[in-house]
């Protein structure tokens, strides 16, 4: 799809590139003088074509972005410029390279871009994910820290509770010694637990608000990994048009508006306000009124804030328990040694707790070694330059696209001893975490802009884990072996595994 859009934009360009190019040319050298002659000092860079850049080679490259940005890399270093369009981009794909960036100058590299989709989605950039560093942003990160991503313990319920479910339907599956879409469980799982945590609802999961709220989800993510062209040529608005996608994405965003209107709307009816047992729209709804804010907060801001756990909560934690389900069923030996590992610890009992997940030793350097190979935000989130600054010996230019290669970093030679195997064992004694000080391991990206909501999702993924290697021996279903897993993924905001990852389960007391 991209790609079908990226050869578009460039017959595009190929028709008008001849008129405009006096005119271009032009621009360019303008452009030249007002740097300064800075182009020299600008990091190492593969050739380019006028005007398109470096568009032309993602044209002709099959594979995902973070993979072609890593052999890119290879070739021309950790730091690498590159131009999309008249978008100059940095790549950073070492892990002291990431450190100068999210640590050395995170001031300078804090901030986010101004893309197009993003920007609607997020009521103007008024959500966390996608609001340049701004007062707005440090007041509302502060707040929403403290408020909703600290209340991890007070959704434990919930997560034990659809976990209980989730085991039930495995159960089931294994009784009648069928194979489970295991991708789809957990994706349905993950799903649950952020409706109900976030909007206070268990939708039915066959029922039509459940296929709405997938639909929904689906279409952001397409929508926010689509190609657009004033992203790259502010005056290519006309063609966003011709092609339908402004279109689209005002049918998304009305859609999701309405979503979130009768959600606010319902609560706000049934006086929940006062509540125990309140989700994330209450806990929204009250610190609007009750927190002395330094702007007025409107309900805007309030749905701006769903969209974000919408978007950045549902899928990230699914996506990393089925790449360790997968990467367990790959190597039979460690999926051994996590199950001995947990069954050792609960025994009897019947039942992970959270409690028990924090004597996993094992399990928590598989997940570590899991998201070393495959983040499932491989280049995190674009940032932006907000001011001219040098780093490495180099210059960047303000308000450039900063993508940091987590996917590339995890598989550097120089961090890690034999980066090439599988061995979680690297991570027993060490004191390598990913929480964003050890910059080699970053699937939560660092500094100021670090996920505020990897404690939620981490608890999710343990607890998941543990329970299913505790509760089920796994198997390949019947005319397959482990040799035909893949790791095969699809591009998008999350990189979510291409092939559902089907299994047959065992419940160990049968
Ligand atoms: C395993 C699960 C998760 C992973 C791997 C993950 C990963 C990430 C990454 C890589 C970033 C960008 C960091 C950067 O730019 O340096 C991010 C940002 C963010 N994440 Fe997560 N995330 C997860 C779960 C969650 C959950 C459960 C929530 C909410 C409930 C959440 C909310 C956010 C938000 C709001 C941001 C934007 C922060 C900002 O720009 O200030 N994430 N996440």
């Amino acid at each position: 799809m991209f790609q079908k859009e990226v050869t578009m934009a460039i017959a595009l360009f190929v028709s008008i590139f001849l008129l405009a190019l006096p005119f271009l040319l032009f621009v360019l050298l303008k452009h030249r003088i007002s740097n300064n002659g800075s182009f020299n000092r600008l990091p190492p860079s593969p050739p380019s074509l006028p005007l398109i850049g470096h568009l032309h080679m993602l044209m002709f490259d099959n594979s995902a972005p973070h993979l072609f940005l890593y052999k890119l890399s290879q070739k021309y270093g950790p730091l690498m410029f590159l131009r999309f369009g008249f978008r100059p981009t940095l790549v950073v794909s070492s892990a002291k390279m990431a450190e100068e960036v999210m640590k050395t100058h995170d001031l300078d590299f804090c901030s986010r871009t101004n893309l197009c989709a993003a920007r609607k989605l997020s009521y103007n950039a008024s959500d966390l994910s996608f609001s340049p560093y701004n007062h707005y942003w440090r007041e509302m990160r502060k707040v929403c820290v403290v408020h909703l991503f600290s209340r991890v313990q007070k959704y434990r319920h919930i997560r034990e509770d659809e976990l209980a479910r989730l085991i039930e339907k495995i159960c089931q599956f294994s009784i009648d010694s069928k194979p489970i879409n295991l991708s789809e469980a957990i994706m349905c799982f993950s799903s649950l637990i952020i409706c109900r945590v976030g909007f206070g609802k268990r939708y039915d999961e066959q029922g039509i608000e459940r296929s709405r709220f997938h639909r929904l989800l689906k279409e952001s993510q397409a929508i926010l990994s689509s190609f657009c062209f004033t992203d790259y040529f502010p005056f290519m608005g006309w063609a966003d048009r011709f092609m339908g996608f402004l279109n689209r994405l005002e049918t998304t965003f009305k859609e999701f508006d309405t979503f979130f209107q009768e959600l606010i709307d319902e609560h706000l009816d049934s006086n929940k306000l006062k509540s125990e047992q309140d989700d994330i729209v209450d806990v929204l709804l009250r610190i609007r009124t009750d927190h002395n804010f330094s702007f007025d907060p409107t309900i805007d801001h309030i749905k701006a804030i769903l969209m974000d756990i919408f978007i950045a909560g549902t899928d990230t934690a699914a996506a990393t328990m089925i790449w360790v389900m997968s990467f367990l069923m790959k190597n039979p030996k460690c999926l051994k040694k996590a199950q001995v590992e947990v069954r050792d610890l609960v025994g009897e009992k019947g039942f992970v707790n959270e409690d028990d997940v924090q004597g996993l030793i094992y399990l928590k350097a598989v997940i570590k070694e899991t998201f070393r190979l495959q983040p499932v935000a491989p280049l995190l989130l674009p940032r932006e330059t907000r001011r001219k600054c040098s780093i490495g010996g180099y210059e960047v230019p303000a308000k450039t696209l900063v993508y940091v290669n987590a996917w590339a970093i995890g598989r550097e030679p120089e961090a890690w001893e034999n980066p090439q195997d599988f061995r979680p064992e690297r991570f027993i004694g060490s004191s390598i975490d990913y929480k964003g000080l050890n910059f080699e391991l970053i699937p939560f990206g660092a500094g100021r802009r670090v996920c505020p909501g990897m404690h939620m999702g981490v608890a999710e993924v343990e607890l998941g884990l543990a329970n299913l290697l505790y509760k089920f021996d796994w198997e390949m279903p019947n005319g397959m072996n482990r040799e035909d897993l893949d790791f095969d993924a699809v591009r998008g905001l999350t990189t979510h595994k291409k092939n559902a990852l089907i299994l047959q389960a065992k419940e160990i007391n049968d």
